[in-house]
């Protein structure tokens, strides 16, 4: 890694500063490569889709950055942190929507966010408000003292959301937040993603193209394992005019 140039040692701008990063991530089970020398960083203020096609090592590549999955090779960065060295001041800083959601079905969202404001050793007052906050902000009032394993997928993907936003965290990184939804609810989670995006630097796992035109302006694109495009939408869709056929072109060995 180089060091700061000199010239630009007395420039202080958040513009740009890397949010997520990873650097020369790679996963093995066994011979087998489930990410391979992955590189990137999300930049402060940047909403990134992270596409490739089912098995393209999206999750894996996400548990490593969020710091559930240690890594083969590389290390992963969240606000800074090495994920590796430094992980609960990067966990401070991170929401993560795990693929499946929360897996508590016998708590209530209530008891569920109360667990995990305590175990991020929120008191009370402070619990209470961001509690107060999140059902707000995922509209989840009306299942509030209901057990998680009995709401619907949607509801469930909502206490996930509200789980991972209860620190308000400035850096999300989401699972296919939207996998299982009906229309309704899609639309649903996108505004509010949208909406998130406008304080927050996030990286979502979709394999749905609407979705990286209608909340991203970055992609992130990995295909068995490996790095195959990292930059806009517009760039994606460029030399093929529409993501359609581009996703089509860098999954599809010709
Ligand atoms: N614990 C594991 N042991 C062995 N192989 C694994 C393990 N976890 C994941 N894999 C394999 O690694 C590859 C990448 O899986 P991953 O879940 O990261 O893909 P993905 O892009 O998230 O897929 P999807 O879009 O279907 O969720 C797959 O071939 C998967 O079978």
């Amino acid at each position: 890694m180089s060091q700061t140039e000199p010239n630009q040692a007395t420039t202080i701008s958040t513009a740009g500063e890397p949010m997520i990063e990873a650097i020369g991530l790679s996963k093995f089970y066994g011979s087998f490569a489930a990410a391979r020398d992955v590189s990137f960083a999300i930049n402060k203020g940047e909403v990134a889709a992270f596409l490739g096609p089912n098995g393209a090592g999206k999750s894996t590549t996400m548990k490593l950055l969020t710091g559930y999955l240690a890594p083969s090779e590389g290390y992963a960065k969240v606000a800074g942190y090495n994920m590796a060295t430094d992980r609960l001041k990067g966990a401070d800083r991170l929401g993560y929507l795990p693929e499946n959601g929360p897996l508590y079905p016998d708590m209530t969202p209530r008891s569920l966010l109360t667990f995990f404001g305590n175990l991020r050793g929120m008191g009370p007052t402070e619990l209470d408000k961001r509690i107060e906050a999140v059902v707000k902000t995922c509209n989840l009032a009306s299942v509030i003292g209901k057990p998680i394993g009995k709401l619907s997928k949607g509801y469930r993907q909502r206490v996930g959301m509200a789980q991972a936003l209860l620190h308000n965290p400035d850096v999300l990184i989401l699972d296919e937040p939207t996998a299982g939804l009906d229309p309704n609810q899609i639309r649903e989670v996108r505004k509010m993603i949208r909406e998130l995006g406008e304080t927050k630097t996030i990286l979502l796992s979709t394999h749905i193209l609407q979705e990286v035109e209608a909340m991203c302006n970055r992609v992130v694109f990995i295909n068995e394992g490996r790095l195959v495009f990292d930059g806009t939408p517009q760039e994606l869709a460029f030399e093929h005019n529409n993501l359609d056929d581009r996703f089509h072109a860098l999954t599809v060995a010709s």
